[in-house]
């Protein structure tokens, strides 16, 4: 049994509480795009394709249920209710990108004269649903060429070592993963000899999320602190380094969790290659680089309490900025869904899927 963060059964929609893992297994019930809004932004339900697919069916969920007087106006409440959901969290863009496409389905939808009211509710709501299986066959692909990429880094049969960051897991994706999805694939093979997980600060992704998600499958890992990267890559022989994205701008420069800029300076330094594991969806081509990313700034109490307990000092003032740009001179390569690629390579690979 793999771990499922998103529920969605007969018009119901349940996520598992991040917050409250890994001491309890609890869902709660998501039951339209208020509640949407509140479990994205408190991070009950957290990373990038994740937020996307949890607000996008909590949209579905209010919908299925309301009565529309023409098609103009429920194109103008889809269109309201996902802007809304946009701001939830600004930095991951699967959000925004879904939220973009959806309007634009609408609107094509609501010019249509051959599409009655009830067929425009019903191919809008299967688009979103839709969206569950496309995250979880592009997070298996990034899968397979991730390990590819990776295995050809090693000569032979011999067996790699791999360190990563956050979660990327079957917790923040509709399953599988990307960055652990590239790990759960290399285990699948039996080419996995390690992993070395950080346990990403303040929030603790790696050491309440990841960590879970490895124990619970059973892969070989490590949690370490995260002011262990440089020994661990000096030490450990470290064959790549992996991690997710909320956002890659068009020149490659990506925003990820906080503290991966600094894993990328350390995979430089010792000659190990970084990678980004990231859908499309994760790709922002409206912005030239990443200067322009807005990075989501978190109250302080995620820096100075773990749960509620103050570990720091009273009266320290604290910035805790969610997550940080990686430059794309320090990227190997983004693993995605269509191939590996070089940071320069991705504008034609947009075009590409655009034509
Ligand atoms: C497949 S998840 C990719 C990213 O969203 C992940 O690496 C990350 O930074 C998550 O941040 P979070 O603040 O936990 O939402």
């Amino acid at each position: 049994m793999s771990l499922r963060a998103i529920k969605y059964e007969n018009n119901t929609l349940e996520i598992l509480d991040q917050l409250l893992l890994p001491a309890q297994t609890k869902y709660i019930s998501v039951r339209g795009v208020e509640d949407g809004w509140k479990v994205i932004n408190k991070m009950q339900v957290r990373g990038a394709p994740a937020i996307a697919i949890v607000g996008c069916l909590s949209l579905a969920v209010e919908l299925k249920n309301e009565k529309f007087e023409s098609k103009k106006q429920m194109r103008q409440e889809i269109e309201g209710k996902l802007n809304y959901l946009v701001s939830s969290r600004p930095t991951a863009v699967n959000m925004k990108i879904a939220a973009e496409e959806l309007i634009d389905l609408a609107n094509q939808l609501s010019k249509d004269d051959s599409v009655s009211l009830d067929e425009m509710k019903a191919k809008f709501l299967q688009t979103i649903e839709d969206m569950l299986a496309k995250d979880i066959a592009d997070n298996k692909a990034i899968g397979d060429y991730g390990a590819k990429e990776i295995l050809a880094r090693v000569s032979g049969d011999h067996l790699v070592r791999v360190l990563t960051h956050c979660n990327t897991g079957s917790l923040a994706t509709a399953n599988y993963g990307t960055a652990l999805g590239v790990i759960r694939t290399l285990h699948k093979m039996k080419r996995l000899e390690h992993i070395y997980c950080t346990e990403t600060r303040p929030y603790n992704q790696g050491a309440r999320l990841t960590a879970y998600e490895l124990v619970h499958d059973k892969i070989p890992a490590t949690l370490i602190v995260d002011s262990m990267v440089a020994a661990v890559l000096k030490h450990r022989n470290v064959t790549a380094v992996v991690v997710g994205a909320d956002r890659v701008a068009a020149n490659g420069d990506t925003a990820n969790k906080i503290g991966t800029y600094q894993i990328a300076v350390l995979a430089k330094y010792h000659e190990v290659p970084f990678y980004i594991a990231a859908p499309f969806t994760s790709v922002d081509m409206s912005i030239p680089s990443g200067d322009h990313i807005v990075i989501e700034e978190r109250p302080d109490r995620e820096m100075t309490h773990v749960g509620e307990h103050r570990i720091a000092a009273k009266g320290i003032a604290c910035w805790n900025p969610a997550f940080d740009v990686t430059p794309a001179s320090l990227i190997a390569g983004i693993i995605t869904e269509r191939g590996v690629f070089r940071p320069e390579q991705l504008k034609e690979q947009f075009g590409q899927i655009n034509k």
